[in-house]
């Protein structure tokens, strides 16, 4: 293997991983033509997968190896839980999003297939395992809004949804964040390895499905 971990991981994923990162629903994120009603179920969506989410960082903060890395992933929590959830909150009370349509939503398909990702690491899935599953989905949303214009598009529910991505707290973390898969990975076997290619390369794909079920 030459090069990073992360990078034989992403390339391996290919070319889902380009798919996502250069997704139509992005591109009408960055030019303000994103119709509400999509932006709508998009959110109302990402809000179930966020949920389950913060419990993967507690899932990697209980099986994290050393005291340092718990810290990087204890800050990590706070802004889920700060000022990402605020964003939800008025988003939803700007697009009249019901109380019950915030808590309990009829899932789609592809929510649940990532919900199931999700849990399935959560109760069995090794640091790396859980390491892998957060470093897609944190590092394809870092890629896909360094992508964003200069000038943000005007109404806040599409430039505070790039900003969240696009900022250098965040760009840190999925740095770190990647640096600690490529650490862990290089103590792991071949067969372990190849799993966290499987893993990747469907939390890409589940990555990918998510956008276009708000797209097509
Ligand atoms: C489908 C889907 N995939 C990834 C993210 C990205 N993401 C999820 S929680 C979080 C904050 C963690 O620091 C970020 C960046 C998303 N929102 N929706």
């Amino acid at each position: 293997m030459t090069g990073s971990f992360t990078e034989w991981l992403r390339s391996r994923s290919e070319p889902d991983w380009t798919a996502v990162v250069h997704h139509p629903f992005t591109d009408a994120l960055f030019d303000g033509s994103m119709p509400n009603s999509r932006m709508r179920s998009y959110l109302v969506q990402d809000y179930q997968f966020v949920d389950q989410f913060l419990a993967l960082l507690g899932a990697a903060l209980a099986r994290a190896d050393a005291y340092p890395s718990r810290l990087a992933i204890a800050g990590s929590i706070t802004v889920v839980t700060s000022d990402e959830n605020t964003y939800f909150q008025r988003a939803f009370d700007e697009l009249e999003v019901p109380a019950a349509e915030r808590s309990v939503p009829e899932r789609h398909e592809a929510t649940e297939a990532f919900r199931e990702l999700m849990a399935d690491m959560n109760t069995r899935g090794s640091y790396a395992d859980v390491l892998t599953v957060l470093v897609v989905a944190e590092w394809s949303y870092q890629q896909w809004a360094a992508r964003a214009p200069e000038r943000l598009p005007y109404n806040f529910l599409h430039s505070e949804w790039i900003t969240l991505h696009n900022n250098a707290a965040f760009n840190e973390w999925v740095r770190w964040l990647c640096a600690e898969l490529d650490r862990v990975g290089a103590t792991l076997d071949e067969r372990e390895q190849a799993r966290c290619l499987r893993l990747f390369q469907l939390a890409t794909r589940y990555e990918l499905d998510f956008f276009n079920a708000h797209w097509s």
